[in-house]
């Protein structure tokens, strides 16, 4: 089943064509490659799905629903979460408070209730804790819950912001560069907790990311942009084989990971 589907969506920038005519499904479950030069329209495609812009024309479902005008909120609601490429913490707050926000968005009471400090509130507010701790337990973080977001290294930080989308309880995951600045061991690293949560939380996960390492390693499937436009689509082994792909991206000296 498609879990979510682009159909032919457009956006342009005034005279720019950041995506032209762009058609693609991602199934339920599947781990799918965004990938492309800079400034193919890979991070214009994760802001169209979560509603930061709409597409000038085109569709985008959601299972089977159409999420164009719905707006960010109504975007998460649906079940879709992101991290960003350039990374968007509440810096100033500790690592498990920055969980503990996007847990709460699940959490049902009333201002009222809140103000009053009741004692179930003061109940929910430890599960809230509870929960938020398992996320960042996933992640590897757990030990790092009361340190200032901002002092975490960029690696750290990421894997954060990856607790964070977790937390709000996704079906459909996007990861804008995950890996970035990172060497190739903890970008390995990063490829197994992905895997990880990946099966752990029955995900379906769109990845941009310009570390080939991880994109051949994880993704059932390969999208490529190139000026806006499709470039190819298909599984690891047909993409780092694609002349056109080795041309405008790869590079002719691209070395395959798996053969
Ligand atoms: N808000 C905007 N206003 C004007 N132009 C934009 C805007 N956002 C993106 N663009 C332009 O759209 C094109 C695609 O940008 P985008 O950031 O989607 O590329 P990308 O593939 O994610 O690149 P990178 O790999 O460098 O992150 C670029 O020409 C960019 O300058």
């Amino acid at each position: 089943m498609n879990l979510l589907e682009l159909k032919s969506v457009t956006k342009a920038f005034g005279g720019i064509m950041a995506c032209r005519d762009v058609s693609f499904a991602t199934k339920q479950g599947q781990i799918m490659g965004l990938i492309g030069p800079n400034g193919a329209g890979k991070t214009t495609m994760f802001n169209l799905i979560t509603g930061v812009y709409a597409p000038t024309s085109g569709s985008i479902l959601f299972e089977g629903q159409e999420l164009v005008g719905r707006g960010p909120d109504g975007i998460v609601a649906q079940g879709v979460a992101r991290t960003f490429q350039n990374i968007r913490l509440f810096r100033n707050l500790s690592v498990l408070d920055n969980v503990c926000i996007a847990v709460d968005k699940h959490v049902d009471y009333s201002f009222a209730a809140a103000l009053l400090r009741l004692p179930s509130i003061l109940k929910r507010e430890q599960e809230i804790r509870d929960l938020a701790l398992e996320y960042l337990t996933e992640v590897g973080l757990a030990d790092k819950a009361n340190v200032r977001a901002d002092s975490l290294p960029y690696g750290l930080q990421r894997k954060l912001e990856i607790a964070r989308a977790l937390a709000l309880k996704p079906k459909l995951l996007l990861l804008d560069e995950p890996a970035a600045g990172m060497n190739p061991e903890e970008s390995l690293d990063l490829a197994k907790l992905i895997r990880r949560i990946h099966q752990r939380y029955n995900l379906t996960i769109l990845l941009i990311e310009h570390h080939m390492d991880v994109v051949m390693e994880l993704c059932d499937t390969i999208f490529v942009l190139n000026f806006g436009l499709k470039l190819a689509e298909g599984t690891a082994q047909d993409i780092q084989s694609n002349p056109d792909v080795l041309r405008a991206y790869l590079g002719e000296g691209y070395k395959r990971v798996r053969s």
